[in-house]
């Protein structure tokens, strides 16, 4: 017997003005796609000749991945060094004259800060021939700003399911994506490493090997070039890139700067207090060893029930 997973569309909103999106969809805290808003003449004007023509030389860091589902549990993708410019010439093509690995290889670029390692992203700051190009919507203020985001990748990349911490905009520049989104409240059913799931193909599941994946409302939607994701923090979201894409996301706080990790450089490190408490938990469990199996069991679900009942919002409680 086959099983129907239960799909859902993220609505598409077009000429969405600053305050619709500020007093209706920013407060319901669902996804959308806005169709429509003007982020600025990089949709007609970057194609890849322009972009590797005017994007300069400097060095980025890249996912050189041999297939296209990028899977963070069997590390099948290697980080290799290219410039922009280079990158942008092989991302356009599906066989490459060079490469590291083979000559059908995917790229993906994150770009990263001046200083790779805590620099946080800022694309007009590291690509200033491309500033004046984007314009990013004013949905926030600019005391929100956490960070600006170039993606760029070959054409049928897969980005593995993860979350990040920071409310996003997901701005489609160039090319097509297909993207699916978990609520947070589905973070029970994808079988979580830290920020991402174990789930790797969300297009023909492995339903025996992870059964509760059923219970979990996918969101499809597809991007156009123009298009802008509104991904609020703690969403899940997954993403394949139909044709040579490019895209920018905007990471911005939607809790007060006090409670963000001061030394996330990614938008995905975990609230300081929720991070101290998956480490308190971590040390309860732990010493729960002490203890024989069912005696653990049982103060297990004790433990469980307890966190349910103190933390679930009111329509999920059991
Ligand atoms: O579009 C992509 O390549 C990934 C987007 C993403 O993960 C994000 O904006 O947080
Ligand atoms: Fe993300």
């Amino acid at each position: 017997m086959s099983f129907e997973w239960m799909k859902r569309d993220v609505p598409v909103i077009t000429d969405v003005s600053k305050s619709e999106f500020l007093d209706v969809i920013y407060q319901k805290r669902n996804p959308a796609v806005l169709r429509g808003v003007d982020i600025g003449p990089c949709v007609e004007k970057w194609t890849a000749e322009y972009l590797a023509s005017q994007g300069g030389d400097r060095e980025v860091k890249i996912h050189v991945s041999p297939g296209a589902k990028m899977d963070f549990i069997n590390k099948n993708y290697a980080y290799r060094s290219l410039q922009f410019c280079e990158l942008i010439h092989r991302c356009s093509k599906e066989i490459q004259d060079d490469f590291f690995f083979q000559k059908d290889e995917l790229y993906y670029l994150r770009s990263l800060g001046d200083d790779p390692r805590k620099g946080i992203a800022d694309v007009k700051a590291q690509f200033p021939s491309l500033a004046d190009d984007l314009k990013i919507p004013d949905f926030f203020n600019q005391d929100q700003f956490f960070s600006s985001v170039f993606r760029v990748g070959s054409a049928n990349l897969q980005l593995w399911t993860h979350y990040d911490v920071m409310d996003n905009i997901l701005m489609q520049v160039r090319g097509h994506k297909r993207v699916i989104l978990f609520s947070p409240r589905d973070a029970n059913h994808l079988y979580l490493t830290g920020d991402k799931s174990a789930v790797m193909d969300l297009d023909n599941p492995d339903f025996e090997k992870y059964p509760d994946l059923k219970l979990a409302t996918p969101y499809h939607c597809l991007l156009e070039p123009g298009d802008v994701l509104f991904i609020p923090a703690l969403w899940f979201h997954n993403v394949v890139s139909l044709d040579f894409s490019v895209a920018v996301n905007v990471f911005w706080r939607h809790l007060d700067i006090s409670c963000y990790d001061n030394k996330d450089t990614y938008g995905n490190k975990d609230p300081v207090a929720a991070s101290k408490a998956l480490q308190i938990i971590q040390r309860g469990v732990k010493s729960l060893e002490d203890l024989p199996d069912e005696y653990r069991d049982f103060y297990g679900r004790r433990l469980v029930r307890e966190i349910e009942k103190k933390t679930y919002l009111v329509d999920d409680k059991r």
